[in-house]
């Protein structure tokens, strides 16, 4: 079968697709380092580094690739282990961050996640307000969200946990887990086939790493760490970025992702709650202020929906949109704004009323 080991890495028909009969390599993103990327190919590990041309016509470091993104590559004859990285296939999902120290340019951090963990310990960390921006750069991203509360065993009054954060999670699926507990973490991938792509995501301290260690297992980190020879002398492997697990999950864990700040984001699907009431506010672009005719604050009047949560929609919106005069993610409309969802979410009740009337 073509593609058998690539596809133990992840490999989907539609990237198979995308990628075409070009003649050039398929290969995926598995490090990133300063100018170079490791890659996993059908043929096994390789080094890359971006053609000329890519980098040319390069609007922004979006087009770079990144961790998890499939690229087409081409290995000229007697070139060993190294070859040019042509085209970066397009992304199912992607992580975006401001890179340091600059205002204006975006990086991808992480892309083509299936899934992503968002991590919130059950103790110290513990914070709904966090959780509700988590979740909005999560529907952003395009990866679908799953909610893990960390640190289990040091927690004595779960379900009330649990009950708070079923009322903010919009949907997304929710766990706790433990990894000091022998049987404590390994139901967080129950249900994830292989060949799916994880990241973890939360607040440093966590216990991320410890997580991913444990599903990891002694024997394959032990082995992650043992000193290559990559042709340019010998260098320590601190850790892979893309980690493919012993259940045949891979795992994406870049020092990108662990900084990535919380600009982006999609409100509409983390606050569907206010979104299904602002499709009945007076006004179609009602900023839930002071308008007269408001649905979202009604129900708050009226006790259905809480303030705090209101203030909390409130203050994201406000950051996001001053990301926005800095950031040319926005200018690209890449994440949808907060509007032009509403007015989508608009139409489709109006649609949803006039199938029903039929
Ligand atoms: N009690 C308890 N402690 C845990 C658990 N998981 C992790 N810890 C501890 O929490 C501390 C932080 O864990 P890490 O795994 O380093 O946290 P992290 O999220 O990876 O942090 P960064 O690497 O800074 O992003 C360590 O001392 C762990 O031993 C758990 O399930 N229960
Ligand atoms: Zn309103």
């Amino acid at each position: 079968m073509a593609y058998e080991h690539l596809r133990r890495y992840g490999l989907q028909p539609s990237f198979e697709e995308a990628a075409g009969q070009g003649g050039l390599c398929l290969a995926r993103i598995t490090e990133q380092h300063r100018d170079r990327y490791k890659v996993m190919s059908e043929d096994g590990e390789l080094w890359g580094e971006v053609s000329g041309k890519l980098a040319y016509l390069a609007g922004d470091e979006t087009a770079f690739p990144a961790v998890g993104d499939w690229v087409l590559m081409d290995l000229p004859e007697g070139s060993g282990s190294s070859g040019v990285i042509r085209r970066v296939l397009p992304r199912k999902s992607a992580f975006e961050r401001r890179a340091a120290g600059t205002a204006h340019a975006v990086q991808v951090v992480a892309a083509n996640v299936d899934v992503v963990f968002l991590c919130m310990a059950l103790v110290g960390d513990f914070n709904l307000r966090r959780l509700e921006r988590y979740l909005s750069v999560a529907w952003g991203s395009g990866a679908v969200p799953v909610i893990v509360l960390t640190k289990a065993d040091l927690c004595d009054d779960l379900p009330a946990h649990l009950e708070e954060v079923t009322s903010v999670c919009a949907g997304a699926r929710v766990l706790s887990c433990s990894s000091l507990e022998e049987e404590g973490f390994r139901h967080v991938l129950e249900g994830i086939p292989p060949g799916s792509t994880v990241a973890f995501l939360g607040s440093s301290g966590v216990g991320k790493s410890t997580l991913i260690n444990r599903l990891l297992g002694e024997d394959v980190l032990a082995t992650g760490e043992v000193r290559e020879d990559d042709g340019r002398g010998r260098h320590t492997t601190t850790h892979r970025q893309l980690i493919l697990l012993p259940g045949g999950v891979l795992v994406i864990d870049t020092p990108g992702m662990r900084e990535l700040q919380l600009d982006s984001g999609d409100l509409s699907r983390s606050f569907d709650d206010i979104g299904e009431l602002a499709a009945r506010c007076r006004f179609p672009d009602c900023t839930h202020e002071t308008e007269p005719g408001c649905a979202v604050r009604e129900a708050v009047a009226r006790g259905e929906l809480s303030p705090r949560r209101l203030d909390s929609f409130r203050k994201l919106r406000r950051e996001m949109d001053y990301a926005a005069l800095d950031s040319r993610q926005r200018e690209r409309e890449k994440i949808r704004h907060m509007f032009g969802s509403m007015g989508e979410m608009k139409q489709l009740v109006r649609e949803a009323k006039r199938k029903n009337r039929r």
